[in-house]
């Protein structure tokens, strides 16, 4: 798979320890340029951690870091999005996506929130919109920036299904238009086979299955294949077969 791609992300035996916990446990990760890669796992298995180490917002305890061939700690090339939005509430719409923009970038920021759908609302506060705008203000204002990599830390987490699968195809259309990397962590394994060519399963810190999902975009949520990946990954999280029994050749593992 993916051979010949660049490689923009490789992870080499990373550890994380919080004291005495040991919390992820030799990670090993490659992850090529455009790949859509969603980490999935039961609560408190390690996912946001290992995003937060790769966003370079913590250090791991060993192991090694690169994207695109240089520490995560000297400059990383990620944009991370978390599951509050994180919008300054005393700031409009277009100042949230303008943050740490020079001045005169207009046209740039009321580009991207057309992209999302929200042009119309550049003016309002943060407090006036649903949670599913201010996930699309969110995504505007990591985007705007245009990493090469996109952490999505459950950015979904808190909507309603519709707004979900709304938001799905919004990602799936700009990430197919700007071309960037995207890792997102998730506990929804529905949306998780609905993004990413990649699942990763987490289970107690170590990276206990690799996922290839071979479907056209966009997913068809009532085909059955698709819900075969869903139920397979799903029962594999929670413990009722193991990889051995996997199928091959509809379930490949490769990296
Ligand atoms: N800064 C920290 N200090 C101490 N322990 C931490 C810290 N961050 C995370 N942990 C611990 O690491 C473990 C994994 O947490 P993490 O948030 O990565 O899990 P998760 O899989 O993302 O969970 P969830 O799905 O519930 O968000 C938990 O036991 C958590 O308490």
């Amino acid at each position: 798979m993916n051979i010949g791609k660049e490689t923009i992300l490789e992870l080499s035996g990373v550890h994380k320890t919080f004291g005495q916990q040991q919390v992820l446990n030799n990670i090993n990760l490659k992850v090529n340029k455009g790949d859509f890669v969603a980490i999935v796992g039961k609560s408190g298995c390690g996912k946001s951690t290992l995003l937060r180490l790769i966003a370079g917002l913590e250090q791991p305890s060993s192991g090694s870091l690169m994207q695109k061939g240089k520490p995560i700690r000297d400059k990383s090339v990620a944009k991370i999005m978390f599951q509050d939005g994180r919008l300054l509430p005393w700031k409009t719409v277009e100042q949230n996506v303008g943050l740490g923009l020079k001045k005169g970038s207009h046209n740039k920021i009321h580009t991207i929130l057309d992209q999302v759908g929200l042009l119309d609302r550049s003016k309002d506060w943060p407090g006036v919109l649903s949670g599913g705008q201010r996930q699309r203000v969110a995504l505007a204002r990591a985007l705007i920036h245009q990493p090469e990599l996109l952490l999505l830390d459950e950015p979904l987490g808190a909507l309603d299904a519709l707004t979900r699968i709304e938001m799905h195809q919004l990602i799936e259309d700009l990430w197919k238009e700007k071309k960037f990397t995207a890792i997102l962590v998730t506990h929804d394994v529905e949306e998780a086979v609905a993004l990413a060519n990649r699942v990763i399963v987490i289970q107690n810190g170590e990276i206990s299955w690799l996922q290839t999902i071979n479907l056209p975009y966009p997913r068809q949520r009532e085909n059955p294949l698709f819900m075969k990946y869903v139920s397979r990954i799903l029962n594999f999280i929670l413990e009722k077969e193991n990889n051995d029994s996997m199928d091959n050749q509809l379930y490949s593992t490769s990296m």
